[in-house]
């Protein structure tokens, strides 16, 4: 009988692998002795992203998720026994000025990924990446696995169909597909344009007493103005976890016997308010006089409360979050400081 030790390496396809998940991801594959393959698209794998530091590691295969072509090329090169599919269009806020784009990266491409796979490797268990946004203006307390969907903008909608469309294909071919609903998660590798990265540079910034930013936002202004954070919607709470926390559970779920999709949140829901709080108060700063509200980063319309039961992870799965809010928030300001240096 063959021992552990000589089983072939299990085989993994990431798509989205240059961002802050596919690059924690990855990392965590590695270790369990995984070979790891990236689907990117050129000119993501070849400017500088989060899984830079894996060239040579992970093999990347060049290719658009958008394109059934280039999915159907790939799983026919990886041969994976797992796929994460993790590419999307990140941004519900942005999804408003970009909302084809949206629905064909978070809608359509997933299908595209799904029929690539029953034709060509149709044994191979498929995680996919679906979101907290899908619940949209819900008026369900904490929202678990069974909370309806009520999405409210272009991003959203678009993963509503197809996070379905991975249940259908599941029960239709009886293919091995288990969707993850991720409440927001952060970290050090967070672009600068999610909220909690914004927060964590603006105190990183009166730490450093810059007080006209290297870096621009959203509207091409400084980030820190005038020795000002800009920020949008100061009324909105989130359940807030870390991003390593969370690719450890997408693959728990791939894991279990049967395919089915889970709630992957803290539990816990912090305001806006709280999290400026914890990242100036780590500097010795006043949030209250280096924040304000523009309204031209207020979004039509949002989810203002979002709070995960995350019971049937931590009951099937045996996930629970190992790194807290205060903690996450601490190690992002220190990390945006450490950047922001030799601005100084
Ligand atoms: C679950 C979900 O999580 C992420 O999407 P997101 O929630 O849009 O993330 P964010 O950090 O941009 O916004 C969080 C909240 O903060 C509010 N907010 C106020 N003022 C600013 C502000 O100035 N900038 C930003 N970005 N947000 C602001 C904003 O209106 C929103 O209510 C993605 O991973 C996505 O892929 C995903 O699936």
């Amino acid at each position: 009988m063959e021992s552990d030790t000589d089983a072939p390496a299990k085989r993994a396809l990431i798509t989205g692998v240059t961002g802050q998940d596919g690059s924690y991801l990855a990392e965590l594959l590695l270790e369990k002795g995984y070979k790891v393959f990236g689907l990117a698209r050129q000119e993501s794998w070849y400017r500088a992203n989060c899984a830079s530091h894996l060239t040579g590691k992970i093999e990347i295969l060049f290719g658009d998720v958008s394109e059934g072509i280039d999915l159907a090329t790939a799983v026919q090169d990886a041969k994976p026994d797992e796929i994460y599919n993790l590419a999307s269009q990140s941004r519900p806020g942005e999804s408003w000025s970009r909302a084809p784009e949206t629905l064909l990266v978070n809608g359509l491409a997933a299908v595209r990924l799904f029929e690539a796979v029953r034709h060509n490797c149709p044994l191979a268990r498929i995680y996919h990446a679906s979101s907290s946004e899908m619940f949209g203006q819900t008026h369900v307390e904490r929202q678990d696995e069974h909370t309806p969907f009520n999405p409210v903008n272009p991003y959203a909608a678009a993963k509503v169909y197809a996070h379905q469309m991975a249940g259908i294909y599941r029960d239709s071919y009886n293919m091995y597909i288990a969707s993850g609903i991720l409440f927001n998660h952060e970290s050090e590798r967070r672009p600068l344009h999610f909220l909690p990265q914004k927060v964590a540079y603006g105190a990183a910034c009166q730490a450093l007493e810059i007080t006209n930013s290297p870096d621009r936002n959203e509207r091409g202004r400084p980030i820190v103005e005038d020795g000002k954070l800009a920020l949008g919607n100061l009324q909105v709470s989130r359940d807030w976890g870390y991003a390593p926390d969370f690719v450890r559970a997408m693959w728990m779920i791939l894991q279990q016997d049967q395919p089915t999709d889970f709630i992957i949140g803290t539990g816990l829901s912090h305001t806006l308010q709280d999290l400026c709080e914890v990242a100036y108060q780590s500097v010795g700063r006043d949030w209250k006089k280096c924040v304000f509200s523009d309204p031209v980063l207020v979004r039509p319309l949002e989810p203002r409360k979002t709070v995960a039961d995350p019971t049937k992870a931590r009951d099937v799965l045996g996930w629970q979050p190992s790194v807290g809010f205060e903690e996450m928030v601490g190690r992002m300001v220190k990390a945006q400081i450490r950047r922001l240096q030799h601005f100084v």
